[in-house]
């Protein structure tokens, strides 16, 4: 996998198909503009490429969308030296990616992230997947993508509030890794521009947070799982919105419930738990959740990746920068935790 940061970029996306000849370009309706502009270049370089436009969001992240592209791609008769290009948000390169991965046991992906979180998180990393109606994410492969271009003119479009939800996965770089980016965004918050220095190195420094990792655990059976710091209660509160909730905004409520879990359980001081309330705060992202869900929550994060054999386990910070994993915690300790987050 390789990737490119950058501006004015969507012309890489036919230097990274050689040897191909077929395309399915996926996109939802808000990056039609943009999908047709590829389209017409890649057909202007002789490759046959065909549009296909996904539901939106969540959406997109099910069994019957992935059926529609497979039909369009067997009907076109896509080959192993074919492709799939994914052009929008985490929920279209998830989906992407799964298309991609599945088809004929595995084509290329070109991935072509268009909100900030799928540019630092989502299309990088090969982790590929839709929903069922149990939970996020249960269907998936782990499938590399050929090439991520990351165009930051493709922001300019974005709503404000799904550049600050995209922000959570930031934010969470920042806990687990590199606290230069939690002081950067305490200086930024909300009004953060988009055009900034500032800006451009908090998405170098996610991004290169996260291939770093991948590189030495792709399929998540090593320190990769920190990158999941803030999703066990995350994924369980998506589940419980039916999937209307911004990822970002439901990782925020999973990482201030993740740090009071490392409070209780003797590991991060008062004060950088009230940090993470600070930090995404400053964002307009949400703290806390309501309280009479709790038993459809925790039944959700028995279904979590990261459970073993009926045992949760949690990505837990020993101090910031430091995380570490919580085997097995108490049902008391984990409700306590709940506690402190609800509204
Ligand atoms: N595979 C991974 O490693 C990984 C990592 C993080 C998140 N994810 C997944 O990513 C998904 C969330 O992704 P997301 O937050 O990007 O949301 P999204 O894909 O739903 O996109 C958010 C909204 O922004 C619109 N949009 C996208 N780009 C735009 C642009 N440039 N201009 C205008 N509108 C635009 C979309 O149409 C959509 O309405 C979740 O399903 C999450 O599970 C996956
Ligand atoms: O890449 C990873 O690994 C992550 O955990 C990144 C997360 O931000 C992302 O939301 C991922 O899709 C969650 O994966 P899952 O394995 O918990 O479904
Ligand atoms: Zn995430």
């Amino acid at each position: 996998m390789s990737s490119v940061i950058g501006r004015g970029l969507l012309s890489e996306v036919s230097k990274s198909l050689d040897g191909v000849k077929k395309v399915l370009i996926l996109h939802p309706q808000s990056l039609s503009t943009t999908a047709i502009a590829v389209q017409e270049e890649l057909r202007s370089k002789g490759f046959e490429a065909l549009v296909a436009e996904v539901p939106n969001s969540e959406d997109a992240k099910r069994i019957e969308v992935a059926s529609f592209c497979w039909q369009i791609m067997g009907q076109a008769d896509f080959h192993r030296n074919d492709a799939v290009i994914g052009i929008g948000g985490g929920s279209t390169t998830d989906l992407a990616g799964f298309v991609a991965a599945t088809w004929l046991r595995g084509v290329r992906s070109v991935l072509v992230p268009t909100t900030l979180l799928g540019m630092v998180d989502a299309a990088i990393g090969g982790k590929t997947g839709i929903n069922t109606s149990e939970g996020k994410n249960l269907v998936g492969a782990f499938h590399l993508p050929h090439r991520v271009i990351i165009d930051l003119d493709t922001l300019d479009t974005l709503p404000r509030n799904e550049l600050l939800a995209g922000m959570a996965e930031v934010v969470k770089c920042g806990f687990i890794e590199d606290p230069w980016i939690l002081d950067a965004v305490e200086s930024e918050g909300a009004q953060i521009d988009t055009h900034s220095e500032v800006f451009e190195e908090l998405i170098r420094r996610a991004v290169a947070i996260k291939e770093n990792v991948i590189a030495v655990d792709l399929r998540d059976t090593g320190n990769r799982e920190f990158l999941n710091y803030g999703h066990t209660l995350g994924h369980a509160i998506e589940h419980a919105e039916r999937y209307k909730w911004r990822h970002g905004a439901a990782i925020s409520i999973g990482m201030v419930f993740a740090a009071e879990l490392s409070m209780l359980s003797g590991k991060l001081k008062e004060h950088e738990v009230e940090r993470h309330r600070t930090v995404l705060g400053s964002l307009g992202l949400p703290l806390t959740y309501r309280a009479d869900r709790w038993e459809q929550l925790l039944a959700t994060m028995q279904r979590d990746k990261k459970a073993r054999s009926g045992s949760l386990r949690f990505v837990v910070l020993d101090a910031i920068g430091k995380p570490t994993m919580l085997n097995a915690p108490t049902p008391e300790l984990v409700f306590t935790a709940f506690q402190a987050i609800v509204e």
